[in-house]
């Protein structure tokens, strides 16, 4: 890997410590950064070089999943840290960065390859790539890329503006959107299932799928983000960016190669395929809802409105939920129903695809009435997979529903940062998402945005501590299905199923 200069705007930011330095620690340790490297943090307040590399080791020692007891690496690793108190706002703070930049690649005899992080708040985003470009920090003799965080735009337009101005600083290949949800394995391992799998590979269809269910509930509430969370919603905190790219993982069909521009490809045309919606169906297939008061794990939480930093009368949504269709040939027919909120009663992100029984058409009543064949992905915080299949039991002959499942129980497997930053080192963008990617997914998420400004549908409101309103039920209802696994884990689902057959005998 190339020797290079890890430049983080926003280093003394929130992000950085929780994710950033442990990410880069932990790839440290396990010999996934060059072997000459130079790390600058950047932040507006005033710190010396000692200070700064003292709060970095402090951030690493709390929240590093690695061992952190390894003085020698340590203090290797801190030695490669340098801080440059820098003003976005300031054309004279990139001319300043731009020199300490350069004198540091000196010191460590590294080529002009610069990773630019930017950590910071979004208003700052093409401020920053902008200056990049105009001090010369961008002008490299090696490569530069930038690493962007979310949000990438607040809605469609803002979006297109956004990317505008990157791209006058960066090329689309130089820009790495970060999306976590992208960094996670079984995320990451949606993709290896149809590459490695011809038997999933060859049911992936509208033929043996009746629909896809993809959830992430979370337990937390707002927590001490209400200025940033009231005017954003599950909808733009969630579901526009790792919801839709989780629904794209999974629809997508092989590509003709396995690289980051076929991958793209074919994300772009699962987005492309997807049915827009129109502002006055919207209400159809959305369901918004509010947290109110309820239990979690046996205590009282307040509900959304009574948050510190809240607005008694907001009607910001804390939980979505959809039924999207894919019209390409692949998932005609089938729907994808797509479901975050916060205030859940579990944390999950999970998807299960439920298979239609084409053998029931054929031979009706002569076979038993067994459970669909469920295929469940366990993305978080368990990493695994189910399925449930049909099985004859030799003991009583008759058929009945069996688990055959498979856990990660490897706890220390790499954080969503370190596989995303390690890849970004490398110039890998596979996992992260691309500019036609997002802009397609605004465009879907546009007239949702529109219809719930113009009040054009209810926002429901659902006890903390539930599995969301009743309405994001019926919306399977309607359809016949229903959300698999709220309230009951796979296990008892099948054990149900076992003793409703046994009451039949
Ligand atoms: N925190 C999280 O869990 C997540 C954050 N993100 C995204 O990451 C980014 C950073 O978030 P987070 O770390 O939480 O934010 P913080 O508010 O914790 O940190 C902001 C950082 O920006 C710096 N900063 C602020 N103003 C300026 C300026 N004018 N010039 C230069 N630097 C400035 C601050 O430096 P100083 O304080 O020294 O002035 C600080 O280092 C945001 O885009 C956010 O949306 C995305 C997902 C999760
Ligand atoms: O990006 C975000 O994700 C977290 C949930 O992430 P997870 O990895 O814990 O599933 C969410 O809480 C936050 O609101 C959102 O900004």
């Amino acid at each position: 890997m190339d020797s290079m200069t890890f430049v983080l705007f926003g280093g003394t930011g929130d992000l950085a410590k929780r994710k950033i330095y442990p990410a880069l620690y932990n790839l440290f340790i396990e010999q996934k950064m060059p072997s000459s490297f130079s790390i600058i943090g950047l932040g507006r307040r005033g710190m010396s070089h000692n200070d700064f590399q003292e709060s970095v080791e402090e951030s690493i020692k709390e929240f590093s999943r690695g061992e952190t007891t390894n003085s020698f690496k340590m203090v290797e690793f801190i030695e490669s840290i340098r801080y440059v108190q820098f003003d976005a706002t300031n054309k004279e703070d990139y001319k300043k960065l731009l020199k300490f930049v350069g004198q540091r690649e000196q010191e460590l005899n590294i080529p002009e390859n610069r990773m630019f992080y930017l950590s910071v708040a979004p208003e700052f985003f093409d401020m920053i790539a902008l200056n990049i470009k105009e001090s010369g920090l961008g002008s490299t003799k090696g490569w530069k890329r930038m690493i962007i965080e979310k949000p990438f735009g607040h809605d469609l337009i803002s979006a297109r503006e956004l990317n505008e101005k990157l791209s006058k600083a960066f090329e689309e290949e130089e820009i790495y959107r970060i999306d976590h949800y992208l960094g996670k394995p079984m995320v990451q391992n949606l993709g290896s299932l149809a590459f490695t799998n011809p038997i999933l590979q060859a049911l992936w269809n509208n033929k043996y799928i009746a629909n896809i269910q993809i959830t992430a509930s979370e337990i937390v509430g707002v927590e001490e983000r209400a200025g940033y969370y009231d005017h954003t919603g599950a909808i733009k905190d969630m579901f526009q960016n790792h919801m839709l790219q989780m629904l794209m993982m999974t629809a997508m069909h092989l590509p003709k190669e396995i690289s980051a521009k076929e991958v793209a490809n074919e994300k772009t045309k699962v987005m492309e395929a997807l049915r827009p919606l129109q502002i006055e169906d919207v209400a159809t297939h959305v369901i918004r809802g509010q947290y109110g008061p309820g239990v979690l794990n046996g205590e009282n939480v307040v509900g959304y409105l009574h948050e510190p930093g809240i607005e008694e009368t907001s009607k910001n949504d804390t939980f979505i939920a959809a039924r999207l269709w894919i019209d390409d040939d692949f998932w005609y027919g089938v729907p994808f129903y797509i479901r975050t909120g916060k205030r859940m009663k579990e944390k999950s992100t999970r998807i299960v695809v439920e298979f239609k029984n084409p053998l029931k058409e054929l031979y009706g009543d002569q076979i038993e009435d067994t459970l669909p064949n469920l295929l469940v992905i366990e993305i978080n915080p368990n990493e695994g997979m189910s399925y449930v299949l049909n099985s004859r039991n030799p003991a009583n002959g008759k058929t009945e529903s069996i688990k055959v499942d498979y856990a990660n129980d490897n706890k220390d497997v790499p954080e969503a940062y370190e596989l995303l930053i390690h890849d970004a080192l490398r110039g890998d963008s596979t996992f992260f998402a691309h500019w036609k990617e997002v802009e397609l997914s605004w465009e879907y998420v546009q007239p949702i945005l529109d219809a719930f400004k113009e009040q054009l549908l209810p926002l429901h409101s659902y006890p903390s501590g539930s599995y969301g309103p009743e309405a994001a039920h019926s919306l399977l209802r309607e359809d016949g299905f229903k959300w698999w696994l709220d309230e009951e884990t796979i296990e008892e689902v099948v054990e149900v199923k076992e003793k409703e057959l046994a009451l039949q005998v």
